[in-house]
């Protein structure tokens, strides 16, 4: 989840935490941001006693830290990014500040002076907008602290040294985590928890608020006087203006808008009054770009990026670029666009995938939908590409529509299969475990393709007997979608065209992803045949054929739910209470 519109804003900006901190890189990915991490290479040696306050030596490291990063990616790529967050935390007490301990003996020193009293922990923030133009790169800086008071508990010398040898103490301020052992340590906390732990999640996205939702017009209180000029006064979602270091008003922000609201277009009305502009279609920008990001996805797919990076990852763009037989230049732009996409992680190390590439976008492993990609690339991109004619014509005269495809070639169909077989094989089991059909003992997949479904279906259910019935060609090449040898029990193909041909009797009758892909009257056929077929289940409720009226409610399901599989049965499907279901006139039971 994406708190649009804050974290959202910077969906699209290549931004960079310039920490080594896996507790921030936690707390912002959890967040929903989208950002390389470049751990800063400055030492944390500025003299404490330059400084009038705690936070703001804080916050002078968090700057130093992100400024040293966004310069040496500039003049690395030169092309920096676009935003660089940089944070420092520090504990303090007595007029002391604590940073990360040394050793052993310096953690000790460290948790005996807080142990029993009430201490300050202050995270400096730096969020810095980075703009190159002619090699040149100007940097805008907003920063900002938060303080959190923690109180330790009275604790033994030995529990002190047993948390000590734990480790746990050694890469944290103040020598002491409070999201895991030391949360043993702490009696009470006064402030923003995540603050302590590395990182001020809510006052980060005020400011965000601040940088980049200018209050909108009617939030505006416009304050008129006859000698001095119009002043806006308003009071946006953020009250984090208030006193906070950095951010100045005037101070550019990003897209072109300042932190305050800027004159529109018109310039000041005639009133001398300053006009807002209207508010930023971010969201709608973001539809408009959509696309691209869906072809970024496909491309590193279809180029075995997700692959390369699975066997031998991390790499460098350069070697990523050798593999899959690409220019380095373009690589690392794709590279760098998968980053942003929260697809591939970069590190000092080279670019990685996220456990969601290697999982889903890896062309192997049973949760692969490579395949799926690779159809949407190929084929509905295509399709899509032609909406324009389909809504004028009207939809039966589309491209794609299933008399031609995917059965035209064999490249198609198999590709066809591969995208159906890698989504089905992630959804089977929820679909499988939707309804309970343990009452069953026949059920037929129709259009069933390589069975993913129908084996979860015989697994789930031990007296079930599943056909699967399709295509002869799509049959033919089952095999290969199954381990040498794969000959399941209770679980049958049979070939053949539900259109044309008898189908198997069974009590049940599976349509997954079918009737969507279809013009009314063929559906209105092909429910014709399988009420036809369909044998008494085990709890009978109707007799005779359904009356299936082209706006059956089980069409309507579909609609609702698309990726959804449809069960006809003539029997009682006792689905848990919030899946829809419905009876017709005669009894039959439609769930979708
Ligand atoms: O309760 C907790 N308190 C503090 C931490 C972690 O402590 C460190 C603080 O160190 P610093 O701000 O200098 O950050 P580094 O880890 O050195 O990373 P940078 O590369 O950003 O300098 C920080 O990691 C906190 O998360 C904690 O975990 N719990």
């Amino acid at each position: 989840m994406v708190l649009s519109p804050v974290i959202g804003k910077l969906l699209h900006k290549r931004v960079v935490l310039a920490s080594a901190s896996p507790r921030r890189r936690e707390i912002l990915s959890q967040a929903g941001l989208r950002f390389e991490v470049v751990p800063s290479r400055f030492k944390e040696k500025l003299d404490k006693a330059a400084f009038p306050t705690p936070y703001a030596y804080a916050i002078e490291t968090a700057k130093q830290k992100a400024l040293e990063v966004a310069s040496r990616m500039h003049q690395k790529d030169l092309r920096a990014p676009d935003v660089v967050i940089g944070a420092d935390t520090i504990v303090t007490i007595g007029g002391l500040i604590l940073e990360k301990p040394a050793d052993k003996q310096d953690a000790y020193r460290m948790l005996s002076r807080l142990n029993g009293k009430e201490h300050s922990v202050f995270t400096g923030v730096a969020i810095i907008h980075c703009c190159s133009e002619d090699g040149q790169l100007d940097m805008d800086v907003c920063e900002f602290h938060e303080e959190t008071m923690v109180k330790f508990s009275e604790l033994s010398e030995d529990l002190l040294w047993e948390y000590i040898d734990s480790g746990e103490p050694m890469d944290k301020a103040g020598g002491y985590g409070i999201q895991a052992l030391g949360g043993m340590l702490v009696e009470c906390v006064r402030g923003d928890f995540l603050n302590v732990v590395g990182f001020p999640l809510n006052h980060f996205c005020k400011k965000l608020v601040e940088l980049y939702c200018p209050p909108r017009r009617e939030d505006v209180q416009r304050v008129k006087h006859e000698s001095i000029p119009a002043v806006d006064t308003f009071e946006i979602a953020s009250d984090a203006a208030q006193g906070d270091e950095g951010c100045g008003p005037s101070r550019a922000g990003v897209d072109g808008h300042s932190g305050q609201a800027p004159a529109g277009p018109q310039g000041p009305d005639t009133n001398g009054l300053v006009e807002n502009p209207p508010p930023f279609p971010s969201d709608l920008l973001d539809l408009i770009d959509g696309f691209k990001a869906s072809k970024a996805l496909f491309t590193a797919c279809k180029l075995k990026v997700f692959d390369v990076l699975k066997e031998e990852g991390p790499l460098k763009a350069v070697d990523v670029a050798r593999k899959i037989n690409a220019s380095v230049c373009g690589t690392g732009r794709l590279l760098d666009v998968c980053v942003a996409l929260g697809l591939l992680e970069k590190t000092d190390t080279g670019y990685g995938n996220t456990r969601l590439a290697s999982r889903h976008l890896a062309s192997e492993g049973a949760c692969s939908l490579h395949g799926f990609v690779a159809y949407h690339d190929e084929h509905a991109w295509t399709v899509f590409t032609d909406l324009e004619s389909a809504v004028r014509q009207g939809p039966q005269a589309a491209a794609g529509r299933p008399e031609e495809d995917p059965s035209q070639s064999r490249d198609r169909r198999l590709r066809f299969m591969r995208a159906m077989h890698g989504l089905t094989q992630l959804t089977a089991r929820q679909v499988a475990t939707a309804f309970d059909l343990s009452r069953f003992t026949s059920a037929c997949d129709l259009g069933g393709c390589t069975g993913a479904l129908a084996r979860e279906l015989a697994r789930e259910y031990p007296r079930l007997k599943v056909t699967v019935f399709d295509l002869p060609e799509v049959i033919e090449h089952v095999s290969s979608f199954h381990p040498e040898g794969w000959q399941p029990e209770r679980l049958h193909f049979v070939p053949g065209d539900f259109f044309k041909d008898d189908l198997p009797d069974a009590q049940l009758y599976v349509l997954s992803r079918i009737l969507h892909d279809w013009a009314d009257d063929r559906v209105h056929e092909l429910l014709s045949r399988v009420s036809r077929s369909c044998k008494p289940g085990p709890f009978l409720r109707c007799s005779g054929e359904a009356d299936l009226s082209i706006d059956c409610p089980a069409k309507a399901g579909l609609q609702l739910l698309p990726t959804a599989g449809l069960v006809l049965g003539n029997g009682d499907l006792s689905e848990p209470p919030h899946r829809r279901r419905e009876t017709d006139t005669k009894g039959t039971q439609w769930s979708a």
